[in-house]
């Protein structure tokens, strides 16, 4: 028989910029509002790489209990024996040396997407976490919400037949008068340094639908690494500012196109239709704007009739929730029944689509600085250090 008292999972959240916040405070609110009852979060500690007091602030303002401990070092965190899983929330420049920090001290881990700058790089990841028996995954939270899921069934049900090409776009609009766009060229969205640039930080999620949708709903055994074009316009600073990639999966005949721009926008006005269309033999699923965290969908049969079906995110009575909390979830079920990896998103998942922006960003002519590139782990790296 289940038991009833929730299995109950200790957080340790590795940086504290903005995405740290946000996911930090969706551990910390009540899962019954999302109807919740077998999996409980605790956030027992904080670490900054700039100074304990900053880890102290983060701690106050993301209102967690005061009992959780403020560290001034990502070393300090990973010794923690009290923390059962790492939350990586560096930019991704840094993913693989903090992820390679964590494992190699024994810790699960929850990393920001992307992965790694490189595939080489994940692979070493995933090797890692292989080697030491833990808990490791990409944080796409995208693929836990409940409309992923249900997409993925209604596809896997045959709602639309043979999906043969998924179209996904996730595009910010963030074009200025002057040419450039609203990001500081030292912002992480376009610096070269911190892994910048549209593929990385939002190409993944028009990937994450490609994917989804045409790789991910085959039989493992039938699963095909994808051939790849990619046509990439390149910012000022060197990173991409728009992206658009089509692979196309020979086996199963089935292509798709995954594109974003920092300059145009997925939805203008609000009312632009869908964001993602995935095409079959009997119908269309249609995704609406944004791509990262959608909150509704139509399925268009072929000869006729529409159902659109709305998955908004539960708030709590404060009004909080961000839909973050879906991945956390998964991530306590994993370590509940003893998962290294998450059916959402297992490793060679995660692998096999690093390797496809690798490629259009090879394609592209984009090169980030070899810090940043190098699959070499040291725990004494700057980017480990914060010894910037
Ligand atoms: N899932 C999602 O919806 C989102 C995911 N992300 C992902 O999260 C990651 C972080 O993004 P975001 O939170 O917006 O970034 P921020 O710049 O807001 O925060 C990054 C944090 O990383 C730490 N850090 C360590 N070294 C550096 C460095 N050299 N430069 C900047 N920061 C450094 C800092 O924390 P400290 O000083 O405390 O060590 C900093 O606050 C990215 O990989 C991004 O793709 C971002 C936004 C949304
Ligand atoms: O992951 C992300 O999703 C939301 C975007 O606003 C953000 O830039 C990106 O990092």
């Amino acid at each position: 028989m289940a038991s009833s008292t929730p299995y109950t999972v200790r957080w340790g959240i590795m940086a504290t910029g903005w995405i740290a916040e946000v996911f930090t405070k969706d551990l910390l609110a009540d899962p019954a509002i999302r109807n919740v009852h077998d999996v409980r979060h605790e956030v027992v500690a904080v670490s900054s790489s700039s100074s304990k007091d900053r880890a102290a602030e983060f701690i106050q303002k993301v209102k967690a209990p005061s009992s959780a401990k403020a560290y001034g070092s990502y070393h300090e965190l990973v010794a923690d024996p009290d923390v059962d899983i790492i939350y990586v929330a560096t930019p991704h420049s840094h993913h693989f040396q903090n992820a390679m920090l964590a494992l190699e001290a024994g810790k699960n881990v929850l990393c920001e997407k992307a992965l790694t700058v490189t595939a080489s790089q994940a692979r070493k990841l995933v090797e890692m976490a292989r080697e030491k028996g833990v808990f490791f995954m990409e944080a796409v939270w995208t693929r836990y919400f409940p409309l992923s899921i249900q997409v993925r069934k209604l596809i896997a049900d045959g709602a639309i037949g043979n999906v043969y090409r998924t179209i996904a776009d996730l595009s910010l609009g963030n074009d200025m008068p002057d040419g450039k766009v609203k990001f500081d060229d030292s912002h992480r969205m376009v610096n070269p340094a911190l892994a910048g640039g549209a593929l990385l930080d939002l190409g993944i999620y028009s990937l994450t639908w490609v994917f989804q949708t045409l790789y991910h709903v085959q039989p493992e055994e039938e699963k095909e690494a994808p051939t790849v074009v990619a046509a990439v316009n390149k910012y000022h600073t060197g990173a991409d500012e728009a992206t658009t990639v089509i692979v196309q999966f020979p086996k199963h005949r089935s292509q798709g196109i995954a594109m974003t721009s920092l300059r145009v926008a997925s939805d203008v006005d609000g009312q632009s239709g869908a964001a993602i269309r995935i095409q079959g033999s009997a119908g269309e699923i249609q995704v609406m704007h944004p791509a990262y965290c959608p909150l509704q969908y139509k399925v268009i049969k072929k000869g006729g009739g529409a159902e659109v079906v709305d998955c908004p995110i539960p708030k709590d009575e404060s009004g909080w929730g961000q839909g973050m909390f879906w991945e956390a979830d998964e991530c306590a079920r994993c370590l509940r029944d003893g998962q290294k990896e998450s059916k959402g998103l297992p490793w060679s998942e995660s692998v096999v689509i690093m390797e496809v922006m690798e490629e259009a960003l090879r394609q592209g002519g984009v090169v980030y600085p070899e810090v940043i590139t190098n699959d070499v782990y040291d725990a004494q790296n700057p980017l480990n250090t914060g010894k910037r």
